[in-house]
């Protein structure tokens, strides 16, 4: 059994010839009861329960923030009715990624591939923590500024479903991973993403003449579907725009 799924971003990705550094394991729908171990039982066939109580007691507290951040945002929106049903939509891809060190790969350092090109992600929102290495970068106004996470401390970044539910209101970043160093960048993501089959589509609050309906309803997976097979067709932060932009 291996760290695979047909469904796209839910499983191993890596050995990508123009990102040489990176590599990345799924744990998919992360708050299934059975998914820690099953991903557990790749690596260790008769189980590791100390690796999936780490697992779990490392995520459950950032599906906890996930949740306070999403309602802080819709408080905020003045969208407090939608909060039990947003909040509802608990699906959870979880990642571990490793960007290689320059030096273990050869000719790297001359050519300093990126370790992820820029791109927005699909979801509703992406909280990210790393080890002590640095390397992700956030695009502003056509600048790429640095992103230094602490051990202790996370990003967090909405994404394009985000985005398009609140008629885009919320910018999702276009952000990338830039290392440099002679060590290893371990980072770790949590997605949320609503549920595979709910159709995202803003509330009728946020959209009125001033705010037209910038996106059609889509299915996230779907969306997920199109940022794999159209990659590279349209610029980063153009893809929402170019799947469904009204
Ligand atoms: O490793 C990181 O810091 C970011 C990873 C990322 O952007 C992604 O997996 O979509
Ligand atoms: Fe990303």
């Amino acid at each position: 059994m291996k760290n695979l799924s047909n469904k796209p971003f839910h499983g191993y990705a890596g050995m990508i010839p123009d990102l040489p550094l990176f590599e990345s394991l799924c744990i998919a729908d992360l708050l299934n009861p059975q998914s820690v171990e099953n991903f557990a039982n790749i690596f260790w066939p008769h189980g590791n329960s100390d690796f999936c109580n780490l697992v779990k007691s490392y995520s459950n507290p950032l599906v906890e923030l996930d949740a306070m951040v999403k309602r802080m945002i819709l408080e905020k929106l003045g969208l407090q009715n939608y909060i039990d049903e947003f909040l509802d939509h608990k699906y959870f891809l979880f990642r571990f990624t490793r960007y290689k060190a320059l030096s273990t790969i050869s000719g790297a350092e001359n050519s300093n591939p990126a370790g992820l090109n820029g791109h927005t992600d699909g979801t509703i929102m992406t909280i990210i923590s790393q080890n002590q290495v640095n390397g992700l970068q956030i695009n502003k106004n056509n600048e790429w500024i640095d992103v230094n996470i602490s051990p202790n401390s996370y990003a967090v970044l909405a994404g394009d479903s985000f985005k398009a539910w609140t008629n885009g209101r919320l910018h999702s970043p276009i952000h990338r991973v830039k290392t440099t160093g002679e060590s290893d960048r371990l980072s770790i993501q949590l997605f949320s993403l609503p549920k595979p089959g709910h159709f995202t589509e803003a509330p009728k609050e946020l959209v009125d003449e001033e705010h037209p309906l910038l996106f059609k309803p889509f299915e996230t997976l779907e969306l997920f579907e199109y940022l794999t097979s159209h990659a590279g067709d349209s610029a980063p932060g153009e893809t929402l725009k170019s799947y469904c932009g009204v």
